[in-house]
C-alpha cells in the first residue's frame, strides 16, 4: 500500500464504490495507530480524541483541518464538547462505511499535530 501521506482523496461515486470490509479495514488501520475503528451498527468509522487547553484552541484547530478536508475534498466529523474536549470521526458518508479516502484524511489529520493545541 503505498504512504497514504503522499495519496490524495478521490472523489466518491456510489455507484462503483463500496465500503470497505471489517478485515481490510484492521489491516489498513495499522497505518493510522492514533485512531480508533468504530462501528456502529455495522457502519464503520474512524475516530480520534484530544484535549485542547481552550475552546478557541479548539476551534483553531478545526479551521487547519478544515482547510484540509476542502483540499481533499474528504470531510470528517468534528465534535468539541464540554469546551476542550475535540473528537473528530471520518467515514465515507456517500458509501456508509469506510473507503481508503478516510484512511487518507486521518494520516494527514495527524500530520496536522491536533496535540500541539493543548
Ligand atoms: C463529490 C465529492 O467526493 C463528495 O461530495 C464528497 C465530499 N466530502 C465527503 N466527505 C465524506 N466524509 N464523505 C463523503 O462521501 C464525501 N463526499
Amino acid at each position: 500500500m503505498d504512504d497514504l501521506l503522499t495519496k490524495r482523496c478521490l472523489p466518491c461515486d456510489p455507484t462503483i464504490w463500496r465500503p470497505m470490509t471489517e478485515e481490510t479495514a484492521n489491516i489498513l488501520i495499522r497505518q493510522v495507530p492514533k485512531w480508533n475503528l468504530e462501528n456502529e451498527g455495522g457502519k464503520m468509522k474512524l475516530s480520534r480524541s484530544w484535549k485542547v487547553r481552550t475552546f478557541l484552541n479548539g476551534l483553531k484547530f478545526f479551521k487547519v483541518v478544515a482547510n484540509l478536508a476542502e483540499a481533499e475534498g474528504h470531510h470528517p466529523d468534528l465534535h468539541l464538547v464540554g469546551r476542550t474536549n475535540v473528537k473528530i470521526d471520518i467515514c465515507t458518508h456517500a458509501v456508509g462505511g469506510l473507503t481508503e479516502n478516510d484512511f487518507i484524511l486521518a494520516t494527514k489529520i495527524d500530520w496536522l499535530h491536533g496535540e500541539d493545541y493543548y
